[in-house]
């Protein structure tokens, strides 16, 4: 061995027996970290007669603004708290392992979405539809749900929307994941494929594409990407619209990466369970509101949001199936529904509304 080669081998040994000394230290500190996890839990139990909250989102949320807030680098913001997200999820599997519902099967966005939440320590549960993910957190069968509700290219589900007219559930967070479409097949060349497998929204993000390299192939909606994925797997002269996630479990290959129309192409996601979040100090509260139909009343509906200087960030109208041409509106506003200008303005819509339900006060996304 060379001399310089000999030198770099002795640096190299010395900087590893450094991060094992780290590796060690940084285990005992995870360790006792979910020691305090498990004194919180027993603290919990002892303290309620009823349920228990073991997840708790607005101290979740506390913890990763720190982290990210308290970062010293080289890492990045986002990956520090993605690792601390990973440390939280463990030692709230430890207190009790938590569920959640996601639109299945295996491999969805969804599923991405609540691991992106919740962790991977989350037991996520498959689902056929939206609506049964409702019924499943509904009956106490699961603690949460995850549900899609806007994306940005595509605009809004209206269907999971329309799911909170009559469900008693509450929305207690939100989860932002850019979408990545990919053209997974068994196929090897493009020219054999007849048949392109999505969801309808995915082909809708990737419309220009399609146009574009696949013009003659047939575009088949199906319920999820996943099963899209799941269908194309036997079909040699098909291909689906989906994630990497996908691809891996269905054993399809990468035909074209990154075939959204939209590069910056996100999809917005709602956590929904039996109760909403205590405030955070950064909230959003969601409203499910309807006004006379008048000339004005919109306007007027909203007018205390305005005098209490609340910002509105979003506004989706959809029929109320109550009557032709009646409509209900959902509204996202910045603010903590027991913050004291948002109460304020919220006892005011509420006297004004014909309709008035808020769906949820909850953390705005950190991740
Ligand atoms: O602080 C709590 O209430 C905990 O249960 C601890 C902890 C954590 O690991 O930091 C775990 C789960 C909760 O969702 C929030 C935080």
């Amino acid at each position: 061995m060379s001399e310089s080669a000999n030198q770099e081998q002795q640096a190299l040994a010395a900087v590893r027996d450094r991060i094992d000394a780290i590796d060690l230290e940084i285990l005992q500190l995870i360790s006792e970290r979910a020691r305090c996890a498990q004194q919180v839990a027993h603290i919990k139990t002892g303290s309620t007669g009823g349920s228990v909250q073991f997840y708790r989102p607005e101290r979740e949320v506390a913890v990763l603004r720190r982290i990210k807030d308290a970062n010293p680098g080289p890492l990045d913001g986002e990956e520090v708290a993605r690792l601390f997200r990973e440390i939280m999820s463990a030692c709230l599997a430890l207190e009790r392992p938590l569920n959640a519902a996601f639109l299945g099967p295996e491999g969805t966005f969804t599923q991405a979405a609540a691991i992106k939440h919740f962790g991977h320590s989350v037991v996520t549960q498959a689902m056929a539809t939206i609506d049964e993910i409702f019924r499943e957190v509904e009956s106490g069968a699961c603690d949460f749900g995850v549900v899609p509700v806007e994306n940005s290219t595509e605009g809004v589900v209206s269907h999971t929307l329309d799911l909170f007219m009559n469900s008693p559930l509450m929305i207690t967070g939100e989860v932002c994941l850019r979408v990545h479409q990919h053209l997974l097949t068994k196929a090897t060349d493009p020219a054999s494929i007849r048949r392109v497998y999505s969801h309808q929204q995915s082909l809708a993000q990737c419309r220009e594409w399609l146009d574009r390299h696949l013009p003659t192939a047939e575009r088949l909606p199906v319920g999820s990407n996943a099963e899209a994925a799941r269908l194309v797997a036997s079909d040699p002269e098909a291909a689906a619209v989906a994630g990497l996630q996908a691809a891996e479990i269905y054993g399809l290959s990468v035909l074209a990466e990154r075939i959204e129309d939209e590069p910056s192409n996100t999809t917005r996601f709602l956590v929904i369970g039996k109760q909403d979040s205590p405030p955070s100090g950064q909230d959003k509260t969601s409203l499910l509101l309807s006004c006379k139909n008048q000339a004005g009343g919109l306007h007027s509906l909203l007018a205390p949001l305005a005098v209490h200087g609340i910002s509105m960030t979003r506004i989706e109208s959809r029929p109320s199936r109550r009557g032709i041409w009646d409509y209900v509106f959902f509204v996202d506003i910045m603010g903590h529904r027991q913050e004291p200008k948002v109460a304020y303005a919220l006892q005011n819509l509420e006297q004004d509304a014909l309709l008035f339900k808020v769906l949820g006060s909850y953390p705005v996304a950190v991740l």
